[in-house]
């Protein structure tokens, strides 16, 4: 055990403390479905952008004393059961390769095989809403998703003085959350699904980091925070044992896809990279159609405000979530190339990707035009995260919002048969009565 100068009784009292903050990610080919679910290994292979930790990340602080009588951990404030057996695969690989530890000023030595015997307690917040389909549970369980067991590996990882390779930690971050792998890299990862039954090649490598394309910017429509019905372990376990048409897409789609999205991002080579983000997010979702029972992630909100009885919101909100993918559809047929490209995690949150900032503005302003903040919201508190583009856009106030014109374009685009939609937006926006959040965020982590 841990020796001070004073004795036991003294030794009792010492806490060793570290603290990770870890990135979200959000995958452009997604990862659906399970060939093993102890291990966590995948069905198909999967890219993501690792997104900017001061909007989107979760943060872990892990202690470890010998006045410990159990591992415990808190996510948000509230007490979590760590009986789970994720959180006890995570800590189990963990403890397997923790090395000594030495802290000479405090008269700690902790040895090898003593890891076995003390007990840690982890204590986790994520700066964004948990489990609604944000985070891919990649920073938290990642995070988003889940993507945040990723965070308990790496903590206790520093902590117990683990000399492992980033691969390796990639493998144990898996093993809490499958996309959690991926957020151990800045810029665009791979998670390779790898061959092995072990699972040794099933590791998340960087294709790019951070400075490789700078100039993309990422907007998320926050449409609904809340906890999603179902969660995506159980959502893609249906998937694997009731859709043929994931059967189809993780043999024959997505490797295809993998392939093509590579060179695209290796060639910057945005309007390739908008069409197959956009794709494979209409295919993961359709997959989830395709599952017996059928899983509605972007109706999921509908569901839960019916139940809060928050009728009116919801039936605008269930309305928003095809508004912004025939909003982005629109633009970028008249546009005959594309302009911006979405995806959705398994929840209603739209994930908007902007080749530039110029874009972006026009993204921005055309997204409030149409959604605007409700009376009661001022614009502060609605577009939230680096909002320098606002600023840029010119828009300071809601006035600014008021006095927002639709584009030219936008006008010309307004052909007979999509008249009934963009009048569906126009009320609504005349009732004020879509709320949801922008979060902006200009830098690829
Ligand atoms: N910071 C965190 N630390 C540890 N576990 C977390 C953390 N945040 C979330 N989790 C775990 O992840 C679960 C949420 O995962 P889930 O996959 O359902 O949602 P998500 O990650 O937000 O969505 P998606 O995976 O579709 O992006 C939580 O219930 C919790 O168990
Ligand atoms: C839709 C997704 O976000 C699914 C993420 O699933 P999780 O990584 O949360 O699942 P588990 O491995 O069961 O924890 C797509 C993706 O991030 O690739």
């Amino acid at each position: 055990m841990a020796h001070k100068k004073n004795g036991e009784k003294e030794s009792k009292k010492w806490v060793l403390m570290a603290t990770a903050r870890s990135p979200t990610n959000i995958a452009v080919i997604k990862y659906w479905g399970k060939r093993d679910e102890t291990l966590i290994l995948p069905v198909n292979g999967s890219i993501s952008v690792t997104l900017e930790p001061s909007h989107l990340s979760a943060t872990t602080t892990v202690a470890v004393s010998p006045s410990f009588d159990r591992d415990r951990m808190w996510l948000n404030g509230k007490e979590i059961l760590l009986s789970g057996g994720r959180y006890q695969s995570c800590l189990r690989e963990i403890r397997r390769r923790a090395e000594d530890v030495k802290d000479e000023e405090r008269g700690i030595c902790i040895k090898r095989e003593d890891w076995e015997g003390l007990h840690v307690h982890i204590a986790s917040f994520n700066n964004f809403p948990t489990a609604a389909g944000l985070a891919s549970s990649a920073a938290g369980f990642a995070c988003l998703g889940n993507v945040t067991l990723f965070m308990c590996s790496f903590c206790p990882c520093k902590l117990m003085n683990v000399k492992e390779e980033t691969t390796e930690l990639s493998s144990i971050a898996r093993q809490g959350s499958g996309s959690a792998c991926r957020s151990l890299y800045g810029g665009f990862v791979k998670w390779a699904m790898g061959n092995k039954e072990d699972g040794s090649d099933s590791i998340a490598v960087q294709l790019a980091n951070e400075t490789h394309w700078e100039d993309l910017v990422i907007l998320i429509a926050v449409v609904c925070s809340r906890q999603k019905e179902t969660s995506s372990t159980t959502g893609m376990r249906e998937s694997v044992e009731t859709s043929s048409l994931l059967q189809y897409r993780s043999q024959v789609v997505v490797p295809r896809r993998l392939i093509q999205m590579e060179e695209a991002i290796q060639k910057r080579d945005f309007p390739s990279f908008a069409k197959l983000t956009c794709a494979d997010s209409n295919q993961f979702h359709s997959v989830c159609l395709d599952t017996s029972p059928p899983i509605f992630y972007m109706n999921d909100t509908s569901h839960r405000h019916v139940q809060l009885c928050f009728l009116i919101y919801c039936i605008y909100v269930h309305g928003e979530i095809r508004l912004i993918i025939g909003l982005v559809e629109r633009w970028n047929q008249f546009e005959g190339t594309p302009q911006v490209a979405y995806t959705y995690d398994a929840g209603p949150n739209a994930v908007l990707i902007a080749p530039n900032r110029k874009v972006a503005r026009l993204l921005l302003q055309r997204m409030l035009f149409y959604f605007p903040p409700p009376s009661e919201k001022e614009l502060d508190s609605y577009v939230l995260g680096d909002t320098s583009i606002l600023q840029e856009a010119g828009l300071h106030s809601r006035k600014d919002i008021e006095a927002l014109l639709p584009q030219q374009k936008l006008k010309q685009m307004l052909h007979p048969k999509s008249i009934l939609e963009i009048s569906t937006i126009l009320y609504a926006r005349d009732q004020a009565v879509v709320q949801f959040c922008l979060v902006v965020m200009i830098k690829l982590c």
